[in-house]
């Protein structure tokens, strides 16, 4: 299925760029207040703040609920920003329309559940509202997809994607790994589709927010997702990640924002000499291939093993040297000839069994 969308249609910051920017949660009236004047004064255009908190575990700060909403809507009425908040259940839908919210987004639990999205796109048949979907917690672009579908068969139309990070068991960096060839592949597949960056929640600490931002940027990200709070420190959730308004006006500042409309003209020599490289990359591959089932001829006969474990550790090793020696990534070498390895097994193992 394809997604029937519509342009977002929200104000941008600086032109090129659409923030938004608020609270982890919202949690007095005053803290909501004083973060979105900051914001206002800042030229920031949309208030962000959850009101109700999915937490990992029971007995934190869950938000205030309803009982929040009116401040967001005092935040539009004084500051003139547009509002947004996380629903999670039609139920959330049902009263974020009735204090007038202007953006919804579904977290990453919840776009992790098709039961859940389905009540959500349900509660939103008729309701022309823009819907931010972030990534599931697992990294699995169908099930993205797959919510952000929902969400359009019930008619609506002003969709955007949250890349947020993946959640894993190795948080050295990140508090969610970023995998950016997941929302890469999700610009391939939905070109049109646009995609914010979350480099609160990827990054989990404050000073990873600049670096994440830049890369959303140099990948052609649209817009960007911010938490930030008046009083960072104080916050009474998620207070490594938030930044005050002041710091989001000095980072915003001095991202290189690149220019998605020059056009390719200037790289095409550069292409084509990419295009002859891959073709003898194609050439090489299919010789190496074919030599592979030369071998796996030879071990038919000779009633072998196809995998061969210590040769193919030989290959790993010696290629992963010779790839730092070239500047290449060891990582990147390894899984290039592990496909190779695959598809050499794959081949043999065909011809042993013929
Ligand atoms: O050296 C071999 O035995 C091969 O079949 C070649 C090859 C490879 O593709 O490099 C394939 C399978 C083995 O596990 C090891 C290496």
């Amino acid at each position: 299925m394809e997604l029937d969308l519509l342009p977002l249609n929200l104000p941008s910051d600086n032109e090129k760029l659409t923030v938004i920017a608020g609270p982890c949660s919202a949690e007095t009236e005053e803290q909501v207040i004083e973060t979105a004047r900051q914001l206002a004064y800042k030229g920031c255009h949309i208030f962000r703040a959850g009101v109700w908190k999915p937490r990992t575990k029971p007995g934190g700060f869950e938000g205030n609920g309803e009982a929040a909403l009116p401040w967001l809507k005092r935040v539009k009425e004084e500051t003139g920003m547009l509002t947004s908040t996380e629903v999670a259940t039609p139920e959330h839908v049902e009263l974020a329309l009735k204090y007038d919210i202007d953006i919804l987004w579904v977290g990453a639990r919840t776009s992790a559940n098709p039961f859940a999205m389905q009540a959500i796109a349900d509660s939103l048949q008729g309701v022309d509202i823009p819907v931010l979907v972030k990534n599931p917690v697992n990294p699995d672009l169908e099930l993205w997809i797959g919510a952000m579908e929902r969400i359009n068969q019930a008619g609506v139309k002003r969709i955007a994607a949250i890349h947020r990070g993946f959640s894993s068991y190795d948080k050295k960096i990140y508090r969610n790994l970023p995998m950016w060839q997941i929302p890469i592949e999700l610009r391939r597949r939905i070109p049109e589709l646009p995609i914010f960056c979350d480099p609160s929640h990827i990054g989990g600490r404050r000073e990873l927010i600049a670096p994440l931002c830049q890369q959303a940027m140099d990948l052609g990200f649209d817009g960007l997702i911010i938490e930030c709070h008046c009083d960072p420190d104080k916050a009474w959730s998620d207070a490594k990640q938030q930044i005050t308004p002041d710091i989001l006006d000095y980072i915003l500042g001095l991202l290189v924002i690149r220019d998605q409309s020059v056009t390719t003209e200037g790289i095409s020599a550069l292409r084509k000499q990419i295009d002859d490289l891959d073709n003898q990359l194609m050439e090489l591959l299919s010789k190496r291939m074919r030599v592979c089932r030369e071998i796996g001829h030879y071990k038919k006969e000779h009633n072998m093993t196809v995998l061969q474990t210590s040769r193919y550790n030989e290959i790993l090793n010696k290629r992963g040297a010779q790839g730092s020696l070239c500047g290449m990534d060891p990582n990147f070498i390894k899984t290039i000839f592990e496909a190779v390895h695959e598809e050499s097994v794959r081949q043999q193992i065909e011809i042993i069994n013929q």
